[in-house]
């Protein structure tokens, strides 16, 4: 079956075969530039590519809009790891857009999710305007910086100077940094499992035409009693001044099992000679060095859009989270993508397990399977949105306490882009 477009041609989604990879590859690349990959990532995200997954659009022979949807668990409150989808590669050729084909690409694969029995699917947007009509809802926030380490100081906790660090090569040392991984995942809502082999190797690829001016990608393992208990993966970008250096320290990756390791890992790339700057992208919004620099302002603190959250299974999704404060409510919600889940639903829930059933009782909250997904992984509080218009509370003392229930005290976050 086709999608009729208002031009009149018909397009046709077919499920990606194997041989379709690179002219199906080409399409996406072009929509965000048409610079190539280099060769390595190229062949990495080939061979991640899971085809039964992935949607090809065709006008006739020509190949006109991807979208894939990796296999993934994300870890929820609570700590469960939950079947997601994580909706990548989406394009549609310029010739062709904004005719509806995303939407029937999003219409067939958000039934594909469902028909796999995943609860969620989540993606990270190129533009944050576009996956709202399709119920999803930004439900983790990430922290850059862009550190003065010639003027700023890093604090560091008793117990710091235990911690031994040494060189290694980052290949050599996969399967020590994906212990250290392995142990946060269920620790940190947004957190992926690796359900897959081949994603250990994202952190480590390193193709030389992508380090532009910077040197090759660098490891320093932290080590406690001799048992890794940390890892920092970096680069660093030589500079030399008038005045001196002024090289930056380009940070790729931290992962740490306590505070002393993680602040062990940071003070060495605070401290490392002929370099003035450390610039980090992507790290977790509540981490622990923001509290212990002399001056956050010359850290340069910023924050963006991280994860979005779509709930597929709307009852099995909530029932799958824990919730910090007991919870007793029943929302009415809206899904005009998924009318599967519009309606009423009753939550009740609380630190131990939770249900989630249909039910004919009155509604306390008003909102729309969006705001649900962003509430999700508690880094976003029901009570913001309803100060937003989002939420609607019809329960006096609804909307505090399914905010207060939902929320996280490990801020959720999401470790890599995929
Ligand atoms: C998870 C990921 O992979 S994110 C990567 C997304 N891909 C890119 O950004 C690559 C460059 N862009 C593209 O390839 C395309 O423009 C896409 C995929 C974003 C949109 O594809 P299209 O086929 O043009 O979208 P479609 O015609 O189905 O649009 C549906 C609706 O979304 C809106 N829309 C589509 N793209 C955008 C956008 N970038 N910003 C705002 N609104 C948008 C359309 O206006 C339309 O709105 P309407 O229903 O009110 O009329």
């Amino acid at each position: 079956m086709g999608t009729q477009l208002t031009t009149g041609s018909t397009i046709e989604l077919r499920e990606l075969q194997p041989e379709q990879w690179d002219t199906w590859y080409d399409v996406l690349l072009r929509a965000f530039g048409g610079v190539p990959e280099p060769s390595a990532e190229r062949e990495l995200y080939r061979e991640l590519t899971q085809f039964d997954r992935s949607i090809a659009a065709w006008d006739g022979e020509l190949c006109v809009g991807s979208a894939g949807a990796f296999r993934f668990a994300v870890t929820v409150p609570g700590g469960a790891s939950v079947p997601a989808a994580g909706v990548t590669m989406v394009s549609v050729a310029a010739t062709h857009r904004r005719r509806g084909i995303l939407t029937s690409m999003m219409r067939r694969q958000l039934d594909d999710v469902r028909s796999w029995g995943e609860p969620l699917a989540v993606l990270t947007a190129s533009e944050p305007a576009i996956y709202g009509r399709f119920g999803y809802g930004v439900g983790t926030f990430q922290l850059s910086a862009e550190i003065d380490t010639s003027r700023v100081r890093l604090s560091v906790p008793d117990g710091t100077d235990d911690v031994r660090l040494r060189y290694a090569e980052p290949a050599d040392v996969v399967d020590a940094c994906e212990a250290v991984y392995a142990a946060l995942v269920p620790v940190r809502p947004g957190m992926l499992a690796r359900v897959r082999p081949g994603w250990e190797r994202v952190g480590v690829l390193d193709p030389e035409d992508g380090r532009d001016g910077a040197s090759p990608l660098q490891c320093v393992l932290a080590e406690r009693d001799g048992e890794t208990v940390g890892y920092a993966r970096f680069a660093i970008k030589p500079e030399w001044g008038v005045g001196g250096h002024k090289g930056e320290v380009l940070l790729r990756e931290l992962a740490a099992l306590d505070p002393a390791a993680e602040s062990a890992l940071y003070r060495f790339l605070f401290d490392i000679d002929l370099t003035s700057t450390l610039r980090m992208y992507g790290r977790p919004m509540d981490e622990a060095w923001q509290y212990r620099v002399s001056d956050i302002r010359r850290c340069r603190p910023r924050f963006r859009d991280g994860l979005y959250v779509r709930l597929v299974e709307l009852g099995a999704a909530l029932q799958a989270r824990t919730y910090q404060a007991p919870v007793d409510v029943v929302f009415e919600v809206e899904d005009a993508f998924c009318p599967w889940n519009s309606g009423r639903w009753r939550l009740s829930g609380d630190a131990k397990g939770a249900s989630c059933e249909r039910t004919r009782d009155a509604a306390d909250l008003s909102l729309s399977v969006r705001e649900l997904g962003s509430a999700y992984l508690g880094g976003v509080s029901l009570a913001s949105l309803a100060g937003a218009g989002q939420v609607r509370e019809l329960r006096s003392g609804a909307l505090a306490e399914a905010s207060l229930g939902f929320g996280s005290v490990v801020a959720p976050w999401l470790p890599h882009g995929f």
